[in-house]
């Protein structure tokens, strides 16, 4: 998976539309976005804006009707369906909403998926398979799971246990972008205070640029960018007129 361009933006949009399947009207058209390597820029935007659909853009979940959006350089649309799945193993984590854990995994092995699927992930991760396993308790400690976690199944976390969990894995083996949808949901003032230092200093300390998406408005000072989407987005700005 050498195969990106480490000069590149972690992420590039260029004139790019998309529109789901059986809809009316397209629900994103930019004509540019890009986030530089380890910048982290705080997407906002009402409900319905298509804050998510652009995250899977972005993570070439879903391709682009038409324009160019690339990871690393490379455009996700010249890529096969498996490539595409290769690349955002090896270059991305991901919080999500519904943080999709395996639940009858355990704390660590949940951890640890990302190395299971992407050898360079594996191998930024650690050495051999004790190192990797040491980076997974190390994660885990930094965002406040102590060891008597680490073997339990996922399924007798918390919600915000699970939400700690799933910021672990998106942050082992220093993948160059870290997606974050809503990851402070489910947690408590006090606990999404320690999540976003913890989640920051993460990113910082390995290099990864994280594009995250909140209406916690609060949390948008932490960040080298903020972006209000559809102040870019000019098919949200039309639904809103057409609402
Ligand atoms: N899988 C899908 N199939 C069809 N339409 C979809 C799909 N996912 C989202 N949409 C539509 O695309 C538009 C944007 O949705 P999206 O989830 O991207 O918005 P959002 O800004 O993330 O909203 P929220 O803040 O509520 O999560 C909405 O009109 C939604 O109904």
């Amino acid at each position: 998976m050498g195969q990106v361009n480490a000069a590149s933006p972690v992420l590039a949009l260029a004139q790019v539309r998309f529109r789901w399947p059986g809809a009316a009207r397209d629900v994103i058209d930019i004509d540019e976005l890009t986030l530089a390597a380890g910048q982290t820029l705080f997407l906002r935007g009402p409900s319905g804006c298509g804050k998510s659909t652009l995250l899977s853009l972005a993570a070439g979940v879903q391709l682009a009707g038409s324009g160019t959006a690339s990871l690393l350089g490379r455009s996700w649309s010249g890529l096969s369906a498996s490539a595409r799945d290769r690349q955002r193993a090896a270059h991305i984590g991901y919080i999500f909403q519904q943080f999709n854990l395996l639940p009858y995994l355990s704390v660590l092995d949940n951890v640890l998926l990302p190395c299971r699927l992407s050898a360079p992930r594996a191998a930024r991760a650690g050495a051999n398979p004790a190192a990797q396993r040491a980076r997974a308790e190390q994660l885990l400690g930094q965002l406040g799971l102590g060891e008597v976690f680490w073997s339990r199944r996922a399924v007798q976390l918390s919600v915000g246990q699970q939400q700690r969990v799933a910021a672990a894995r998106a942050l082992i083996g220093a993948p160059e972008l870290v997606i974050a949808d809503e990851p402070t949901s489910a947690l408590d003032e006090t606990l999404r205070e320690s999540f976003m230092a913890v989640l920051l200093q993460a990113c910082a300390d390995a290099g990864s640029a994280l594009l995250f998406v909140s209406h916690d408005t609060r949390l948008a000072a932490a960040f080298d960018r903020q972006l209000d989407l559809p102040s870019i987005n000019r098919a949200a700005a039309d639904s809103e007129v057409a609402a």
